[in-house]
């Protein structure tokens, strides 16, 4: 069953319009990245999807109940959220500590609680730092840190705030893995990214906002094959993408492995 924005629309209650008449579906074990300038309403918008935010006007729905009939509590089970900032979301004095915040407030049994912990450290990569506290850990592992605090939960959809920043290639080698392990579970993964790079590399579908709606919800060849629609959304094509088209190469090449069989 999906997530499904229909006319879904926010205005923060200082009066600012965030969201104008969003219309969008996910699907069970899809992966979709959202992209757009600051300001566009990505956030508001994923935060309607978990339930953080209630549209409104217009209506968001998981597995076809309305997120204004739920408590946040109940659809952030089905639908997980990674703040962009993990010190947003980390409150735990330990690695552990925090892993397990989720299983004690559900009350889960003691060998339900250490699975889903093991299996949310080994997907993060961090149960070497379980006796650590969050705060004192570089920036990048908090963020897995926060991932796993998240993934601990039995979730179907998890959304992630910026996931590439401040990772070094190692940390994104393991978002990668731990994307895909995600999808092999049947676990769709929705990011909001700026990262142009990680959406060819890791995404198929995209979905383009700007000025606070959908304007695009394509494959990312034919995102970054439009000129109108990266003008209107100000985003700019990954720097292989663009030197294939400089070079006259290809119109529709985004990756490196797209290109180099050009040159070859
Ligand atoms: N708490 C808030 N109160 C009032 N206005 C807000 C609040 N949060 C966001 N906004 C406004 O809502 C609009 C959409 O913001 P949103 O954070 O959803 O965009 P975004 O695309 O996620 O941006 P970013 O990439 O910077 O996170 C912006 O104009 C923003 O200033």
């Amino acid at each position: 069953m999906p997530i499904e924005l229909i006319n879904a629309s926010f205005t923060y209650p200082d009066g600012s319009p965030a969201v104008e008449s969003v219309n969008l579906t996910i699907n069970d074990g899809e992966r979709v990245a959202i992209v757009g300038q600051n300001g566009a309403g990505k956030t508001t918008t994923v935060k309607m999807m978990n339930g953080l935010l209630r549209p409104s006007s217009g209506s968001v729905a998981v597995d076809g109940v309305l997120t204004s009939a739920r408590t946040t509590a109940v659809t952030a089970k089905t639908v997980g959220y990674v703040f962009q900032n993990p010190d947003d979301q980390i409150f735990g004095s330990t690695v552990r500590g925090e892993l397990e915040y989720m299983p004690r407030y559900h009350k889960w049994d003691e060998v339900k609680r250490e699975a889903r912990v093991a299996r949310a450290a080994d997907l993060t990569g961090v149960a070497e730092h379980f006796d650590v506290n969050p705060n004192d850990l570089p920036f990048a592992i908090k963020k897995f840190v926060a991932i796993g605090a998240i993934l601990v939960g039995e979730c179907r959809y998890v959304i992630l705030d910026e996931p590439t920043a401040g990772l070094d290639s190692r940390g994104l080698a393991l978002l990668n893995r731990m994307i895909d392990q995600l999808e092999a579970e049947g676990i769709s993964v929705i990011t909001i990214t700026h990262d142009m790079r990680f959406v060819v590399e890791s995404f198929n579908r995209v979905v383009v906002m700007a000025h606070r709606t959908v304007i695009a919800d394509a494959t990312a060849t034919e995102v970054f094959a439009s000129d109108g629609i990266l003008k209107e959304a100000k985003l700019k094509r990954p720097e292989v993408a663009q030197l294939a088209r400089d070079l006259g190469l290809s119109h529709t090449a985004l990756r490196l492995g797209d290109v180099l069989p050009l040159i070859a």
